[in-house]
């Protein structure tokens, strides 16, 4: 494992621009090729220890370069080796050429490659440098490796898959594991990128960790360096309104159970005190099932103006069960100036005039945060979500900038973007968070973190890494109830860290 700092991640521009200032900066180019294509074949050798013979599939860039290193380490180590170059060998250039010249063997067209059984595929085709769809040939060589059912160790990346979106380009392998370096890329975390890279191991080739963080951009793994140093201690002197006050607007009498989940959830994330605004029908509904949530109803605009004007509160949460309609944009814009949580109905009330609420939110420092999953983030930026261009990632930091806003845009590789530029990929949500209702208990953890003052990029991204812990303590066939309950745990747990 590389000694850097686990969640910084490179685009394949990044990597390359990290390349170049290694070479710059004096370290030889053909060094890190070499140490590359070593770590390939101890990976090959470590994973694969019974292969009967090593398949190597070299494509025309740097990728087939460090494919060359590997198979003359693998070959020196007595191991049974096949070389198949896409293009011809000779028209390499640079440090491809040199490790061409390195293996000194033998090299195949890769349209004559068979894979036999005992195989074992190193795909070093292409890595950072894929540009464009796969050819019919490369995709007619990947299905009959999948169908030979022989596995694939990929370097760098699977070939095909987009280092930057992880969409595979025209067609991809899907490997048993990756070996990457220096820091992965954002298309091994990203789907279907993640499912297609197997097990990803990062070796270190020995670019420098200032050249890493130097070239390296906004684009991390969500983790605790993003937002530990926020993090609320509850100290002897804490205070339940120095805890934060968090209001939760729960739906009309049939629909109170998602914004009940928020509010526990957000009470067992931290925040002082949490008040469930109700609508009067309401009201039994919910103190039924309340005992430390707390109370108020809350029916008109009027209402809401007294009770904002006369009461400590600081965050909200609005969407979970609320209603689609005019009453739920009439409470967000009397919400405009305070720290928010907009999911679910709340977020498609604006499907019609988004820019009413991005306007809305403009002045100050980010105090929105925006929780849509896929349908819903259509709805608020159909254009954004209908450009097959753009990752997941510059999607999501594209409407974080449009709606003055923290995403969090939902899904099993859920991104969090800020409008200043960060993007966190989340990677410890686990399947079984694909349940009713969880969706309603993350809002309610992201409240809680505003409610105990983190800015909005850290709240969210803070919560998104907690309803993952929490969901790995409550386990697979949990409920959203279950998810809640886990939630002080989570933060007992993530607190006891720092
Ligand atoms: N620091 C680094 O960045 C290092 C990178 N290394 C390796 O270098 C790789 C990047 O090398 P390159 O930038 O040369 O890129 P690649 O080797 O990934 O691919 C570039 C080549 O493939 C061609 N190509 C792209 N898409 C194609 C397609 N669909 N069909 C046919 N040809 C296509 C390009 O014209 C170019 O010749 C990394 O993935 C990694 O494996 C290592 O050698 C060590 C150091
Ligand atoms: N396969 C999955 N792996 C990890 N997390 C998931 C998966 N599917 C959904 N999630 C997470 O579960 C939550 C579901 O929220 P949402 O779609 O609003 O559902 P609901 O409205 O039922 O609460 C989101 O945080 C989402 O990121
Ligand atoms: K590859």
């Amino acid at each position: 494992m590389a000694y850097l700092p686990s969640n910084i991640l490179l685009t394949p521009e990044e990597m390359a621009r990290a390349d170049r200032m290694s070479a710059e900066s004096g370290i030889p180019s053909f060094g890190l090729m070499r140490r590359a294509g070593y770590a390939v074949a101890a990976t090959a050798l470590s994973h694969f220890p019974a292969a009967v013979r090593f398949a190597v599939l070299c494509g025309p860039g740097n990728n087939g370069g460090d494919g060359y290193v590997a198979a003359r380490q693998l070959a020196d180590g007595g191991a049974e080796i096949s070389v198949h170059a896409l293009g011809d060998p000779d028209d390499l250039k640079g440090d491809a050429a040199l490790a061409f010249q390195l293996w000194g063997g033998s090299v195949a067209p890769l349209r004559e490659f068979q894979p036999q059984p005992g195989d074992v595929v190193i795909d070093a085709l292409f890595g950072a440098g894929l540009s464009r769809k796969v050819s019919d040939e490369i995709a007619g060589v990947i299905s009959s490796v999948e169908r030979a059912g022989v596995p694939v160790l990929a370097v760098d990346l699977p070939s095909g898959v987009d280092g930057r979106s992880g969409k595979p380009l025209g067609a991809a392998f899907k490997a048993h594991c990756t070996i990457t370096f220096m820091t992965r890329k954002p298309g091994h975390l990203l789907l279907p990128g993640k499912s297609l890279c197997g097990d990803i191991e990062v070796a270190d080739i020995g670019i420098p960790r200032r050249i890493i963080e130097a070239a390296g951009g906004s684009i991390s793994e969500n983790g605790p360096p993003i937002w530990s140093a926020h993090l609320p201690f509850v100290g002897a002197d804490s205070h339940k309104y120095r805890r934060g006050h968090l209001a939760v607007f729960s739906g009309e009498t049939s629909k109170t159970g998602a914004a009940r989940l928020s509010a526990i959830a957000g009470l067992k994330t931290g925040a002082g005190l949490v008040t469930l605004a109700s609508p009067e029908d309401a009201m039994a509904a919910n103190a039924a099932q309340l005992t430390a949530v707390m109370l108020k109803k809350v029916d008109t605009n009027a209402e809401l103006s007294d009770w904002l004007e006369n009461a400590k509160l600081s965050a909200f949460v609005l969407g979970p069960g609320f209603g689609v309609g005019s009453r739920a944009r009439d409470f967000v814009l009397a919400l405009k100036d305070s720290p928010l949580v907009l999911d679910a109905d709340g977020i498609t009330s604006f499907r019609d005039d988004p820019a009413i609420l991005f306007d809305a939110f403009e002045d100050g420092e980010t105090h929105l945060v925006l929780t849509p999953h896929d349908g819903e983030f259509g709805r608020l930026f159909p254009d954004i979500a209908a450009d097959e261009t753009l990752s997941k990632p510059d999607k999501a930091l594209k409407a974080a900038r449009r709606a003055h806003a923290a995403i969090v845009y939902k899904g099993a590789d859920t991104v969090i973007a800020s409008p200043d530029g960060r993007v966190a990929i989340n990677t410890n949500g686990p399947p079984w968070l694909a349940t009713a209702g969880s969706g309603d208990v993350l809002a309610g953890m992201i409240g809680a973190f505003l409610a105990q003052g983190l800015p909005a990029f850290e709240a969210a991204a803070a919560g998104v890494y907690l309803h993952g812990e929490a969901a790995g303590l409550a386990g697979p066939y949990m409920t959203a109830e279950d998810l809640a309950g886990q939630a002080g745990h989570a933060m007992a747990d993530l607190v006891a860290r720092f």
